[in-house]
């Protein structure tokens, strides 16, 4: 059985008396790439926060076994700094901070490596937070909404990249996305939050195919 890279066990977390995350579980295993996709107000922001060690867990557990690195919803780049230095703060843990196998990764970010990253387009920044998070090595990427914003263009070739890297490296993904067609279609498992719960859960071709799913998230008639 493969190994588990993140496991959510019955997790309970809120913010004073109110309750963001109702119970969740969720589990990502080794060189998977699963979604989670949820209307505002969820809860995803409070799942990663809480994956993160930002928030604590009122009940329940979140164990991840690895290295977990975080594409932040935002982007959330140093925009005076260049690329090549905003890929650097990716690896402020490790000794080794050569970014030249990023820009093998992604050569679209070659061309841009002098440049401050304030001065990109919204689809050149979401490729540096991408490489900002591959600089660490990780064996999983929480992807907090990459897509937002976004021409599809962008969003096809960000989706390529994080394809090419769970193949040919096995790198986990946890998908966090409004857009679920993406979702469904990049990742073979997929989980729906609503209001802090989660309402169903399976492979996405299953999930794709049911009715309430297509009505809610794919813009489909149940
Ligand atoms: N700092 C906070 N204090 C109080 N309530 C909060 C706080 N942050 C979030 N909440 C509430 O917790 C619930 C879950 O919010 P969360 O931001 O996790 O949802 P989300 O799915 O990420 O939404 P969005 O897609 O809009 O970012 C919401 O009801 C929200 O109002």
């Amino acid at each position: 059985m493969a190994r588990m890279i993140i496991e959510v066990r019955d997790l309970v977390v809120g913010y004073g008396a109110a309750t963001a995350l109702d119970g969740v579980s969720l589990d990502v295993a080794e060189g998977e790439m699963v979604a989670l996709i949820g209307p505002n107000g969820a809860g995803k922001s409070t799942l990663v926060n809480t994956l993160c060690g930002i928030l604590a867990a009122r009940r329940g557990r979140v164990r991840v076994t690895g290295d977990l690195a975080l594409v932040p919803e935002g982007r959330h780049l140093f925009a005076p700094l260049t690329v090549d230095d905003n890929l650097r703060l990716g690896a402020w843990r490790r000794r080794d901070r050569d970014t030249a196998h990023i820009y093998t990764l992604l050569p679209e970010l070659g061309r841009l490596r002098d440049r401050p990253a304030g001065r990109l387009s919204g689809g050149e920044q979401q490729m540096v937070a991408l490489g900002r998070a591959l600089m660490s090595r990780p064996d999983v990427l929480v992807i907090d909404e990459m897509s937002l914003g976004l021409a599809p263009r962008v969003v096809a070739s960000l989706a390529a990249h994080l394809r090419d890297r769970n193949a040919a490296d096995g790198l986990a993904v946890l998908l966090i996305e409004q857009n679920a067609r993406l979702a469904l279609d990049l990742c073979s498992r997929a989980y729906v939050l609503e209001a802090g719960r989660v309402v169903a859960a399976g492979a996405s071709a299953e999930l794709a195919g049911s009715p309430q799913v297509a009505a809610a998230y794919l813009g489909l008639e149940a």
